[in-house]
């Protein structure tokens, strides 16, 4: 139980006791404390420790009183600080209930337990008045009743975070860019760190969806616990969920002994469940059924149960979730449940494509190159050459659309930092370096496996736009100059090809 004292300043405890209930008495605190048992007392108090001391005693001999010092009980912002490590340890302590007193104390301390009772740490609230105590209800619930709406509805707060750079939001320093679209997801992204509810983050492959998760994990208030990531697709399906839940041994053939899964694993922590959109229906169920807090539980509750064992465990984890899949058509399509939707996507984070934000294109680039260059030399030595970018190379990077997103900028960047001459990137530098990744070379275009997902007309399109692509590519983005070098009679037909096939392209203009 976590309880407070009156915060006025008086010499002897029984005195303050008295003073602080509306008729002469023995005190809120004393009040509940003769009528209801509990396991402990945290005693929050802001009197000296001889005072704190002495009014702990009188208060009762039986059980352990916890005396927490607190400077200013005013202080909302502190409170928060000092309370939650506190309630962290007895949840994950005890299973036992907690219970907050509302009547003792000041203004702040009231609203902190009421908060937290209600959100992170549902709790038993107590009331005292007239040296009467009893169980107070307050009929509503701050995660499903009032949290998805202030997180839906834009408000000044978020308003303003969104025109901070990731550089300049805690935890997000390591993500790069300046972009409207950039600096709105990290607002928001921020804005969702702050509260214990499940993220859904989805986005193109490659457009930074794992480096979100973490940075909202270390942007919470768990960011000093650990964050456990699983991808989903990356996992057979008959191991899924020995790594989500763990498993006893004997489970199944080769269990030769416990394990722990990943969500005992980041108990305290978060959970970041990649590629969420991969699971299929068997596992989507075990998950949704671990997603689903009793309704007395905190929103990071989580119930499962280890492959082969015969009891649940319960655990606080947080959870994040990603997919560059539409889930929407996956449910529509019969192969996401809904109710899964509803429970990851309490907030959900859109990122946008690379395509979306050519003026991030500079600073990311730049700021791979450093790392690229400090890997390249520690592999090649003093032999390698640090590399650098010209701005017309810039400027042709902003004009390729990056279908991988990041991934595909850092992969590109990488391999023309090996392959060219100069000490200067070249346009002609990167257009060979995507032009050479594994999709795009003949011989696998060539030799992919018959039968299967094989269909000639779709493999056929693809070599198309492929072609398409290079050939706006090494044209700088002029239309006439790539329909001559794809052999085209006029850049009319190229256009209509470019749209027909969905290849997205910005087109310069032909005086350039
Ligand atoms: N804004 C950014 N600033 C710096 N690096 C970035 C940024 N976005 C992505 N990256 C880099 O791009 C690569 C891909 O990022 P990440 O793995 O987070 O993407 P993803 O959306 O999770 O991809 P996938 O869906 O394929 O798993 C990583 O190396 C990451 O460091």
């Amino acid at each position: 139980m976590v309880a407070a004292v009156p915060s006025s300043a008086s010499e002897a405890a029984r005195k303050i006791v008295g003073q602080c209930d509306s008729v002469p008495g023995v005190g809120p605190v004393k009040s509940l404390l003769d009528q209801e048992s509990f396991d402990q007392i945290h005693l929050l108090s802001d009197y000296t420790p001889a005072a704190s001391n002495e009014f702990a005693s009188w208060l009762d001999r039986k059980v352990k009183i916890h005396v927490v010092a607190v400077k200013n009980p005013s202080d909302h912002g502190a409170l928060l600080d000092i309370v939650r490590p506190i309630l962290q340890g007895l949840r994950r302590a005890k299973d036992d209930e907690l219970a907050f007193h509302l009547s003792p104390g000041t203004p702040a301390m009231g609203a902190i337990w009421i908060l937290l009772g209600k959100s992170q740490f549902p709790a038993t609230l107590y009331q005292t008045y007239n040296g009467k105590a009893w169980k107070t209800e307050i009929p509503f619930d701050i995660t499903t009743d009032v949290l998805p709406d202030l997180l839906r509805e834009p408000d000044r707060y978020w308003q303003h975070l969104a025109t901070r750079t990731p550089q300049e939001v805690s935890g997000f320093e390591s993500i790069v860019g300046k972009s409207e679209a950039i600096k709105a997801a990290v607002g928001r992204a921020q804005r969702a760190a702050i509260h214990d509810v499940p993220v859904l983050i989805l986005g193109e492959s490659g457009t930074g969806k794992e480096m979100f998760a973490e940075a909202i994990h270390k942007a919470s208030h768990r960011g000093r616990q650990q964050i456990v990531s699983i991808n989903c697709a990356a996992i057979s399906r008959e191991l899924l969920e020995s790594e989500l839940f763990g498993h006893v041994k004997g489970a199944f053939t080769g269990a030769d002994k416990n394990r722990i899964g990943a969500f005992e694993e980041a108990d305290g922590g978060t959970l970041f469940l990649d590629e969420i959109g991969e699971c299929d229906l068997a596992m989507q169920a075990k998950l949704l059924r671990a997603l689903q807090p009793p309704a007395a539980e905190g929103p990071c509750c989580r119930i499962f149960r280890p492959v082969g064992a015969m009891q649940d465990k319960k655990v606080d984890v947080r959870i994040i979730a990603a997919t560059n899949r539409d889930l929407t058509k996956a449910i529509a399509d019969g192969a996401f449940r809904e109710d899964l939707l509803y429970r990851l996507s309490i907030v959900t984070l859109k990122l946008p494509p690379l395509r979306q934000r050519p003026e991030d294109i500079a600073q990311i680039s730049k700021t791979l190159l450093i790392d690229i260059n400090v890997r390249l030399k520690k592999q090649g030595g003093p032999s390698y050459q640090d590399k650098s970018i010209s701005a017309d190379t810039i400027q042709f990077m902003q004009r390729y659309p990056w279908p991988g997103n990041v991934r595909e900028l850092s992969n590109a960047l990488v391999q023309a930092a090996m392959m060219a001459d100069s000490k200067t990137l070249k346009p002609q530098d990167i257009a060979a370096a995507v032009a050479e990744f594994p999709s795009a070379k003949n011989d696998d275009l060539l030799s992919l496996p018959l039968g299967g997902s094989f269909v000639l007309e779709s493999h056929l399109l693809n070599i198309q736009r492929h072609f398409l692509r290079r050939a706006m590519l090494e044209s700088d983005g002029k239309v006439t100059k790539a329909a001559k070098l794809l052999g085209y009679k006029n850049y009319q037909t190229l256009s209509a090809q470019l749209e027909r096939l969905g290849v997205e392209f910005e087109m310069q203009s032909e005086a350039e």
